[in-house]
């Protein structure tokens, strides 16, 4: 594996390797992505986030659950860049980052195929190489058979593989993900659920997954956190010691009703505050 890459964000210049001296088997794993008592503050006097303090490792699929213009989106533009911090510090130590909005946002002129291979297309990847890419990801996401189609041909769920595959296809370490589930309807968004948690456990990438539905947080996140009412604070930050892929099972056991009714309570607190 290949050293991480480091990318400045926010008001942090680098984010330099703390033990260059010892091989990356013997050292502790660095994180990911990185908030320290972060905030935002907006030109109009809104703050969006206060106090946002916490890692990611490697390897770990983070969920974040809040009310409605609590700063969820803000948080995620913050961490891929587009977005800089007032107070504290981000710190992220990739530049090879994924990101699966709620709008499949496709070009229409464009085939699957050709959708996919975009991203590859604009790094300059050769030819060959980004159309074995793109097929290994259109296989992933399950869409093998409809790389001709365009996207006015295909389902809202299928639109969204689309959008998952030109993302796999960089081989992002780290995912963030924008409700990207959020306009589908139940049943499409469990299969979406159960096909991203095998999609991690097979890529192993480091996910940053933005939802407002309690149940798919919990059923995806390696750790739940639950954001407060604006400005965005942490009110939870919730282990799921469940492995992924997860069993479809895992919606109906008294674990995930558990979990599910304490992120609620956090929510419910939260929105009070
Ligand atoms: N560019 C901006 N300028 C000023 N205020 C902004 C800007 N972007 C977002 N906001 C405000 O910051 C707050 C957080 O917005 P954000 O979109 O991050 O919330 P959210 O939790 O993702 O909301 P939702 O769940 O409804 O999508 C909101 O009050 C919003 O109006």
């Amino acid at each position: 594996m290949s050293a991480p890459q480091h990318l400045p964000v926010g008001r942090e210049a680098g984010y330099p390797d703390p033990d260059p001296g010892r091989s990356l088997t013997e050292r502790p794993r660095h994180p990911v992505l990185s908030f320290e008592r972060a905030g935002l503050t907006f030109p109009t006097g809104t703050t969006a986030l206060k106090d946002i303090d916490f890692d990611v490792l490697p390897g770990e699929f983070v969920t974040v659950v809040g009310p409605s213009g609590c700063g969820k989106s803000t948080l995620l533009r913050v961490a891929s860049g587009l977005q800089t911090i007032t107070d504290g510090d981000v710190r992220v130590a990739t530049e090879k980052i994924g990101y699966v909005f709620q709008d499949a946002t496709l070009l229409p002129w464009r085939s699957v195929r050709r959708n996919v291979e975009l991203l590859a297309e604009i790094a300059g990847v050769p030819a060959a190489e980004r159309a074995q890419r793109a097929a290994d990801a259109i296989d992933l996401v399950g869409l093998t058979g409809f790389e001709q189609h365009y996207p006015r041909a295909l389902s809202g769920g299928m639109r969204m593989r689309v959008s998952l595959a030109r993302s796999l296809v960089r081989d992002p370490q780290l995912f963030l993900f924008d409700e990207p589930f959020g306009a589908l309807d139940e049943i499409t968004r469990e299969r979406l659920n159960d096909e991203l948690s095998s999609i991690f456990s097979l890529r192993r990438f480091t996910g940053l997954f933005i939802t407002h539905s309690v149940a798919e947080a919990v059923y995806l996140g390696t750790r739940v956190i639950v954001m407060s009412g604006r400005p965005g604070t942490i009110r939870a930050d919730i282990r799921i010691p469940e492995s992924h892929p997860r069993d479809p099972d895992f919606r109906f056991s008294k674990e995930f009703a558990e979990v599910t009714s304490q992120v609620a309570h956090h929510l419910r607190e939260g929105h009070s505050a």
